[in-house]
């Protein structure tokens, strides 16, 4: 045991226990205590402890996950420190996880984790995950792969993994390609790699006045007409299957691209990728045409996550076309 590793603690299920007055659980939990569940860890790491917030995770927005990248990056440039854990609300951890995964480039591990059930409750899974993550962040194994989300023994691309149920500790899933490895007996094994790596975003301030729409059948366009008129600099449509729009739209998306505002398609599809396949009115065919930007197999809360960085970074409609269609 010779490696060190800092631990960020943001809040989340992990750091609460049920308040008596509002019979609901609520942050309540420093990192010092929840350590204190986590037994045997000074035999896998030394530790240096963060306490960066006490939040529930609904309340993290793109500002924080780029303070905590920073964060993060004062620490993984200090040659005493070996990787980071962070601990975060499972609500959002796979936005804040991706958020990293673009925006941060190190040999590191980086890991997150949370948990599920709270420090009140029956089978509190904090402690477990938490020691999960720390065997994962200190194993070699883990250096140079893109940020790790571990939860439930299992360790998932923060690229590929969402939250898929609302109650259950295997909430965390990569629906389409499976985790990429175990936290077995203490150590990490990993099946494969990352199916397409995340580019590196090096954005110094992000770009806030990003929005993502989920179509519905009969989508009223007022909403998208809403959001040209509030000034969007991005808007992220989650299409229906392979990526198409209800013909109502089109006007608005042309109105859109005519002023500037990058448009990125994903599906509301849980798996596979947008394509230009149809060609009638609001296709796929027709929305290429017109310079909607496809992308890929990202989930729209990810997309949405990495408009906000890449316009940050650069507004140039050929770099974001570029960073969502050639570089996934
Ligand atoms: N399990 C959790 O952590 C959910 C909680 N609502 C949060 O995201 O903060």
């Amino acid at each position: 045991m010779d490696k060190k590793i800092a631990i960020i603690f943001t809040g989340g299920t992990i750091s609460m226990k049920i308040d008596d007055d509002l019979s609901a659980a609520v942050p309540s939990l420093s990192g010092e205590e929840i350590m204190r569940h986590v037994t045997h860890l000074d035999e896998k790491a030394h530790v240096e402890i963060n306490n960066f917030s006490a939040l529930p995770s609904p309340f993290v927005n793109p500002e924080m996950m780029f303070d905590l990248a920073l964060l993060i990056e004062s620490y993984i440039e200090r040659d005493d420190i070996d990787a980071v854990v962070v601990t975060h609300g499972t609500d959002t951890l796979e936005e804040t996880a991706y958020f990293l995964d673009l925006r941060l480039k190190t040999e590191k591990p980086i890991v997150l984790t949370g948990s599920m059930r709270n420090g009140s409750e029956l089978g509190y899974d904090g402690p477990s995950n938490l020691a999960a993550a720390v065997c994962a962040a200190v194993s070699d194994y883990s250096k140079n792969k893109e940020v790790l989300v571990v939860m439930n023994d299992e360790v998932f691309a923060a690229r590929e993994v969402t939250k898929t149920h609302t109650l259950t500790l295997d909430t965390f899933q990569s629906v389409e390609f499976g985790p990429l490895g175990i936290v077995d007996h203490n150590e990490v094994i990993y099946y494969r790699n990352v199916t397409s790596p995340s580019p590196h975003i090096p954005a110094e301030e992000i770009e806030k006045n990003v929005h993502l729409l989920k179509m519905t059948a009969g989508f009223d366009k007022a909403l998208f007409d809403y959001l040209i008129d509030y000034g969007a600099k991005g808007i992220v449509i989650e299409a229906f299957g392979r990526g198409n729009v209800p013909p109502t739209l089109v006007p608005s998306i042309k109105r859109a691209i005519g002023l500037g505002i990058k448009i990125v398609l994903v599906s509301r599809c849980p798996q596979g990728r947008v394509l230009d396949t149809y060609g009638y009115d609001g296709g796929g065919k027709m929305l290429s045409d017109l310079g909607v930007i496809f992308g890929g197999s990202l989930n729209g809360q990810k997309a949405r996550l990495k408009l906000i960085l890449a316009l940050g970074y650069n507004n140039d409609y050929d770099y974001i076309k570029n960073i969502f269609e050639n570089d996934l």
